[in-house]
């Protein structure tokens, strides 16, 4: 048995920041369980090594989706990182926080204390960026974002076809100018990985009053009553019973935290019991409200070379070199070099669609392995911000390792497919102007405007892919319904917390790490302040508000 005043499940992105803030209190002992395993993080520092990480289970839980029938019946990889750092060491590595409005609209959904006047002081203090200001950037946090090491021509051209096209210059997409088109940051420290284990608790594993156990599957929440006592979780073969003194707080991320709830008995009562689980908490809406990022990788075959070039065995040899020598080079980087948030029509409320540009371009080869091939391709990447389809997550079994069911229903809501279809217009539109449509070839796959809406329909329903930022599972609310309250205690229960990318309460225009790092950041101040003597949270209260 292992004892603790705080259990964290989870190492990942939102888990570490939040372990590391929360245990700087040497009066607390914190204790966080991860179910992936310490070794091999060497490979994982490698930017370009995200390719041999994805999909494998040594990293990644590589879930399988189940058919959307919104998408022709499409099941796809839904990875997540399985490893100390959890998704961000496996991710893109693209670092940007959302616009003040995202953080706006929480709060105007009943999330006080989430608004961007909250939340900004979250993302400077967890934050070390090239060029700290007073009033958007931090110079002090654990996360180093960094500008990239290696600058592609072609996404120097994509971003002045994008201004071209009437996007915005913007100087710092994580400055006072969201919405606009300019170069990508990323979590990367000196030409490497800095995933929020490097950041965040590899740095204060010295500290006594914090243990960190990689390799324990936690199974199930124990409680007395309503109230979160400890777990049961598995380390190798061995069982291993583990006691909250204070709480417990959840950080498994968007699938694996809905997923441990219900097996804990915490979900919509009638279908737990139908799988033999006791309910302890009927709360239908774990696992609803899944959100998830719908969009195009739209392949351009263009006229000069781009990074595939440079993965000649030769070349690779040399950039891995010289990426072991100086940190720099195309193995540095993150996936994406440009990025723009911008709005599909000008009637749009706010920046409803987000464009990645990656300089090179892959395919599926021999054994479904993705591989760079010898061609001069880009990758162009087309998402909605802001989806209003929604799918689920559904429990099969009471066993823990069974994997849950993931429903997706990316493009259920017609506005979805109205955004997407304007922003197929928009890579149309980037694919013909300016120095970027003068160095293209052709798009793959992509109907001519001519073939009309009933063949961008077909083609969106076909190609439409998840792009890896599931949210919302355990929404965070002040209605009755939601499953965290605003201070992301669980609504009900009494010494349980979820502080994790399963909160979101809507989505937001952005790539989702260095928001779950805000949300740990955030969420340690919460739960030390309901930590304080005479804070405590009575259950009844918790309910009368809502
Ligand atoms: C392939 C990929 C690419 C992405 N690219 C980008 C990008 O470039 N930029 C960006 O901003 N976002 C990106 N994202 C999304 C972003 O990384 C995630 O949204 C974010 O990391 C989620 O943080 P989290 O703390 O909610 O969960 P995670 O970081 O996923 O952490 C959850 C942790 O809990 C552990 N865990 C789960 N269940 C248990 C259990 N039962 N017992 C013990 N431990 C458990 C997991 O192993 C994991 O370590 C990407 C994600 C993926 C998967």
């Amino acid at each position: 048995m292992v004892e603790a005043d705080i259990v964290v499940v989870g190492a990942g992105s939102a888990g570490c920041a939040l372990a590391a803030h929360l245990s700087a209190d040497p009066g607390l002992r914190v204790l966080v369980l991860e179910a992936g395993r310490r070794n091999r993080l060497g490979i994982t520092r490698l930017p370009a090594a995200l390719l041999r990480t994805i999909g494998n289970p040594r990293y990644d839980w590589a879930y399988q989706s189940e058919p959307d029938p919104t998408r022709g019946g499409q099941a796809e990889l839904w990875p997540r990182g399985k490893t100390l750092g959890g998704s961000s060491a496996i991710n893109g590595m693209i670092y940007v926080r959302g616009a003040a409005a995202d953080y706006d609209a929480w709060e105007a959904m009943g999330c006080t204390g989430w608004g961007w006047r909250d939340v900004l002081p979250a993302f400077r203090r967890l934050e070390t960026a090239d060029a700290p200001d007073a009033t958007h950037r931090g110079g002090a946090g654990p996360q180093r974002v960094s500008a990239l090491r290696w600058r592609h021509r072609l996404a120097a051209d994509f971003i002045e076809s994008g201004v071209a096209c009437g996007i915005p210059r913007s100087a710092d997409l994580n400055g006072p100018q969201h919405e606009g088109i300019g170069w990508n940051q990323g979590s990367i420290r000196e030409g490497r990985r800095h995933s929020a284990y490097d950041a965040f608790l590899a740095p204060v594993l010295g500290r006594p009053n914090l243990t960190v156990l990689d390799d324990v599957l936690v199974e199930r929440l124990r409680f007395d009553g309503r109230r979160g006592t400890g777990l049961a979780a598995r380390r190798g073969g061995a069982a291993l019973e583990v006691v909250a003194r204070r709480g417990v707080v959840l950080t498994a991320g968007a699938i694996n935290t809905p997923q441990l709830l219900m097996l804990s008995g915490i979900g919509e009562a009638a279908a737990l019991r139908r799988l033999g689980i006791a309910p302890v908490l009927d709360c239908p809406e774990v696992g609803r409200n899944l959100m998830e990022h719908p969009g195009l990788y739209v392949q351009a075959e263009m006229a000069a070379p781009t990074a595939n070039r440079e993965t000649t065995p030769l070349r690779a040899a040399y950039h891995l070199a010289r990426w072991l020598v100086r940190h720099d080079g195309p193995v540095s980087v993150p996936t994406a070099q440009a990025l723009a948030f911008f709005r599909s029509t000008p009637e749009a409320a706010e920046p409803d669609l987000q464009f990645h540009i990656f300089p090179y371009g892959s395919t599926i080869g021999r054994g479904g392995k993705r591989v760079i091939p010898r061609r001069n391709l880009a990758t162009i990447l087309m998402n909605a911000n802001f989806p209003r389809s929604r799918g689920w997550l559904e429990l099969r079994s009471a066993d823990p390792v069974a994997p849950i069911a993931i429903h997706p229903r990316l493009l259920e809501h017609e506005d979805d497919v109205a955004v997407l279809l304007h922003g197929l217009d928009w890579v149309r539109r980037m694919a013909g102007t300016g120095p970027f449509g003068a160095g293209l070839h052709s798009l793959i796959g992509v109907p001519a405007a001519a073939a009309g809406r009933g063949a961008d329909l077909a083609y969106l329903r076909e190609a439409t892919r998840p792009f890896y930022h599931p949210a919302g599972t355990c929404r965070m609310g002040a209605d009755a319904a939601a499953v965290v309250a605003p201070d992301l205690a669980v609504q009900g229960m009494e010494g349980l917390w979820v502080a994790d990318v399963s909160v979101f309460p809507r989505h937001i225009a952005g790539n989702t790490n260095a928001t779950a790092l805000m949300i740990g950041e955030r969420g340690a101040e919460l739960i030390a302040a309901a930590l304080r003597p005479g804070a405590a949270r009575p259950v009844e209260t918790v309910l009368e508000a809502t």
